[in-house]
């Protein structure tokens, strides 16, 4: 195949995706989209038992500010435990996890130039009365994470009276408005990492969730 009907090519075989899209069109105009059921019942269901495994094999440490080159442990601003996944030695519902997380980003570099080349990921745990103060996931002195991904994993049974949502601050007509989101499980958010302020506010239940940044390289 010569250059141009290679090109031809790979635009016959590209798959418009109906739930990227959407994602896409709400990060164009709200700078963040909340997914729901991105993974189904039976898929959180797998995902929140290897990670209360971990947590009771003891492998969730203390979140720290600041990125690992400055560590300071400041209970005052955040009070979850995390635990970083390895893609490369993912078990079977990780790679579960990594299998849709990789397919939008294929799906936003092919349509969206945002050059997304590498990933981190962990998983997080608020125990009850824990909270993480307002906050831009950038001053990780990281200028490297676009988007800010957060998958809730809490039981079938969960309820807004258990507290823990996030809370998006953003700007509309010049005055800024919070944006209150509920921790469902099943339910994927997606915002700015450089322009949203959010926080999590304080959680009456211990809250399961992934967290991660896709970034530039
Ligand atoms: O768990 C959430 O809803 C957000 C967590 C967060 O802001 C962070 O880990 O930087
Ligand atoms: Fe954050």
């Amino acid at each position: 195949m010569d250059s141009s009907s290679s090109e031809l090519f790979e635009q016959l075989e590209f798959k418009e995706n109906p739930l990227f899209e959407k994602i896409i069109s709400g990060l164009l105009e709200d700078q963040y989209c909340i997914v729901e059921d991105f993974f189904d019942s039976e898929e959180v269901r797998k995902i929140r038992t290897i990670l209360l495994n971990k947590y009771e094999e003891e492998r969730f440490k203390k979140a720290a500010i600041g990125n690992r080159v400055n560590e300071t442990i400041e209970k005052a601003v955040r009070g979850d435990f995390i635990m970083w996944i390895n893609e490369s030695d993912a078990g079977e519902a990780e790679q579960l996890f990594f299998g849709k997380i990789n397919a939008l980003i294929e799906y936003l570099n092919k349509t969206c130039f945002l050059g997304i080349l590498q990933k981190e990921f962990h998983y997080a745990i608020y125990p009850e009365g824990t909270f993480y103060k307002r906050h831009l996931d950038t001053f990780q002195n990281d200028d490297r994470r676009k988007l800010s991904l957060v998958c809730y994993l809490n039981d079938e049974d969960w309820k807004p009276e258990n507290g823990g949502e996030l809370v998006i601050y953003k700007e509309e007509n010049g005055v800024e408005v919070a944006k209150s989101i509920y921790p469902f499980p099943g339910r994927v958010v997606i915002f700015e990492s450089q322009v949203l302020e959010h926080e999590v506010k304080p959680v009456k239940t211990t809250r399961l969730s992934i967290t991660g940044w896709l970034k530039t390289r």
